[in-house]
């Protein structure tokens, strides 16, 4: 019996999300929800209809979870607490100073409800998250670094997408080339937020609406663009299109350690990712943990959950005997 899938805010990470069920015969589409109405969204999926988000709760019983697709800006704040009280869920909220906030928030829809809600899935927060713990568990004596891009950051993007007055956007990440050198060269370096990455933005405007203060919202955005170096381009819709439709990303996690006596061993543990499209990656490891989010439900599980919570073989479509067979 498939795993019956709902997808609530059909954008760049919803439309990850339909092809990622395509690649999952254990999965079915049912609906998509959106704010729109519903006839001027549309969808790839023929056997699945698109609905109106206030229709959703009226199948809570037609759909195992409800895949939030949401903004973490300003939507999925609201909307995973709201459905999680029909719904299993799983979001890719990733404002990552407000995820304990969220974390609580939902855990108290889901707990009360008997759902299982699984939040800040993707790959940062997600994939990057786990394998940190996983290096800083293992190598206690050492220090890790994160480094995103060149690529479209989906969360910047949004962010800036929300401003009064910016039609479209995009966001481009880029590592600090001196850095890179100096992680890759083994010096440990110290290094701030604003030593990392600078950020680069590509802004298309409303008619009329003030470049200056568009500028400075981006730049003083807390959470998103305060701390990093920010450059702001305004450009055409046609400009927009033409010269920044993908949406590739990609990034390494990195932790050196030392063992030994006298810590005379040092070791390397490298994580990295090679994006063409980060919404349909993200949406990769959502289906994963939709698959994990029903599984834990059947079982009995409620409240909220991180990536930390779930076992791995929750997320594989492999039995417990198939998956023991790939142990080596
Ligand atoms: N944890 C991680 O590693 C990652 C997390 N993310 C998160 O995913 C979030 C969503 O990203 P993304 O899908 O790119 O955001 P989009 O801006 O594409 O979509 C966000 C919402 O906007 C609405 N929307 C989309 N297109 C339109 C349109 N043409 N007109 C009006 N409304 C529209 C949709 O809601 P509706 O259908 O209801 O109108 C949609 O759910 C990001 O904010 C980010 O936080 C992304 C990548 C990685
Ligand atoms: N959440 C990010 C995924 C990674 C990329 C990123 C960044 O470029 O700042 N931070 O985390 C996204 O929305 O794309």
């Amino acid at each position: 019996m498939s795993i019956r899938i709902g997808i609530l805010g059909y954008g760049n990470l919803g439309r990850g999300v339909e092809c990622a069920i395509k690649h999952n015969p254990d999965m079915e589409l049912v609906g998509v929800f959106t704010r729109r109405a519903p006839e001027t969204v549309k969808i790839l999926t023929e056997t699945a209809k698109v609905y109106s988000v206030d229709d959703a709760e009226k199948m809570k019983d037609q759909i195992d979870v409800m895949i939030l697709c949401g903004g973490s800006a300003t939507d999925l704040p609201e909307q995973t607490p709201k459905y999680a009280q029909w719904f299993n869920v799983v979001d890719s909220f990733d404002t990552h100073k407000r995820i304990p906030e969220h974390f609580a928030n939902v855990d108290k829809a889901a707990s009360e409800n008997g759902h299982v809600g699984i939040i800040s899935v993707g790959w940062d927060p997600g994939m990057f998250s786990l394998n940190r713990m996983y290096a800083n568990a293992i190598l206690t004596n050492g220090k890790d670094y994160t480094f995103w891009g060149k690529g479209v950051s989906q969360g910047h993007s949004d962010a800036i997408r929300r401003i009064d007055g910016v039609k479209d956007g995009k966001q481009y990440t880029i590592p600090v080339e001196s850095a890179l050198e100096a992680v890759r060269s083994g010096k440990n370096p110290e290094l701030t937020t604003r030593e990392k990455h600078t950020r680069e933005c590509f802004v298309v405007a409303e008619e009329g609406a003030d470049l200056a203060r568009i500028e400075n919202e981006i730049k003083t955005m807390p959470n998103y663009f305060d701390e990093y170096d920010t450059t702001v381009h305004f450009i055409s819709e046609e400009e927009l299109k033409r010269d920044h439709s993908g949406i590739p990303h990609g990034g390494f996690v990195i932790r050196s350690g030392k063992t030994g006596w006298n810590d005379e061993n040092n070791h390397v543990i490298e994580y990295s990712l090679k994006l063409d499209s980060n919404p349909e990656f993200t949406s990769s490891v959502i289906i994963a943990y939709a698959r994990a989010a029903y599984r834990m439900n059947q079982e009995g599980q409620k409240g909220c959950k991180t990536v930390f919570d779930v076992a791995p073989a929750y997320l594989s479509a492999l039995s417990g005997e198939e998956l023991r067979k790939t142990l080596l």
